[in-house]
């Protein structure tokens, strides 16, 4: 069933916590989500709000929402592919994988994103990313309004990017590579607390603020300008890691005057524009830069 939620706090569909009113939240089950997605128009659709932030004002477009699939529900294996429901997490994919000795998602365990948004934007970390097993996808593309394959092949893939665009995926078929078990459990956990040391956690985040910059890393860069524990509101940049934001009771405001004032000055002391890779929703009265195209 596909209940219409109106005037949400849009604070409860990201892992940040901020934003303002949302017109219309479409909750649905991801068996819904095909038959929804042929009948509305001007939408968004979240994976788990991890990698994207809301403005404080009113948000008129329609947001999907997808209940999210466990493994068991989401997880099969097909001929010889493995079959991902979009809305299935990383994280239980990842853990999935271990049990039944499928290794090649070791990184994906602490990626806190659903399959679907994590290939759309390419999430990737210890070197390892989304497109590396992939074979295919289905997907609904909203210009035909019509659902179809695309062979990984046809997508180009790079850091933290990826081709597709006005497409919802739906599902993802990986290849499959057996291993030992206890050979990618040690794996999966050793990602997870390397990730777990240098990253903050058990906080309201949206991953990292900006993507490395070629050859260099963002917080390195921020760190070197005295980022770590600045403040501003109720938001403050981490004591662990200078590249993440942490909501401890501020607003989108606040997280975008730290965005924009942290990209000036990396660019006055480096001549280096950082690009975000938190994705902005909304009306914004001020953005940072959202990439180099944009000079
Ligand atoms: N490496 C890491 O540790 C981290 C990585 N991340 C990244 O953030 C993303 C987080 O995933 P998640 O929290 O689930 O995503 P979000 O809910 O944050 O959605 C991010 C964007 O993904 C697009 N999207 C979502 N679902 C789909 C879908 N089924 N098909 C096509 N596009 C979709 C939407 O684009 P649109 O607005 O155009 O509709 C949305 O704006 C991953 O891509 C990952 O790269 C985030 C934090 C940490
Ligand atoms: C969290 C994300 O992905 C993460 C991913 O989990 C990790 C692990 O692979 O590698 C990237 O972080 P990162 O480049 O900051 O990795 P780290 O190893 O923590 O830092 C890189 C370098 O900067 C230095 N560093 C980092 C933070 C800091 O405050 N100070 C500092 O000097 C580190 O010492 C290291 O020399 C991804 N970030 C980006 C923007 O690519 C995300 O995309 O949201």
């Amino acid at each position: 069933m596909i209940r219409i939620l109106r005037n949400f706090q849009l604070k409860n569909l990201t892992t940040f916590g901020t934003g303002g009113i949302g017109r219309s939240v479409y909750l649905l089950k991801s068996s819904d989500l095909p038959v929804i997605l042929g009948e509305i128009d001007d939408f968004v659709i979240l994976g788990n709000g991890s990698n994207v932030i809301f403005s404080d004002d009113y948000f008129s477009k329609n947001i999907l929402y997808v209940i999210p699939l466990s493994s068991s529900e989401g997880i099969n294996i097909v001929s010889d592919c493995l079959e991902v429901d979009a809305n299935v997490s990383s994280s239980a994919l990842s853990w999935w994988c271990a049990r039944k000795g499928i290794s090649g998602f070791e990184f994906a365990a602490g990626i806190p994103g659903r399959i679907g948004a994590c290939i759309f934007g390419n999430a990737g970390c210890f070197g390892s990313d989304f497109s590396k097993n992939l074979k295919r996808i289905f997907v609904f593309d909203c210009a035909s309004k019509t659902f179809g394959e695309i062979d990984s092949g046809d997508i180009q893939f790079s850091y933290r990017k990826s081709s597709i665009k006005d497409k919802v995926i739906l599902k993802a078929y990986f290849e499959i590579n057996f291993d030992k078990s206890e050979n990618i459990f040690a794996k999966t956990l050793e990602l997870l607390n390397k990730k777990k040391s240098s990253q903050p956690h058990g906080i309201k985040t949206f991953g990292s603020v900006f993507k490395n910059p070629p050859d260099n890393w963002a917080g390195k860069l921020l760190d070197s300008l005295g980022f770590r524990g600045y403040k501003f509101g109720g938001v403050r940049v981490s004591e662990k890691h200078a590249n993440f934001l942490e909501n401890i009771g501020g607003s989108t405001s606040d997280a975008v005057k730290i965005i924009k004032l942290m990209q000036d000055r990396v660019l006055e002391s480096y001549n280096i524009l950082l690009e975000p890779e938190v994705r902005f929703l909304g009306e914004f009265k001020e953005l940072p830069i959202l990439s180099g195209d944009e000079l």
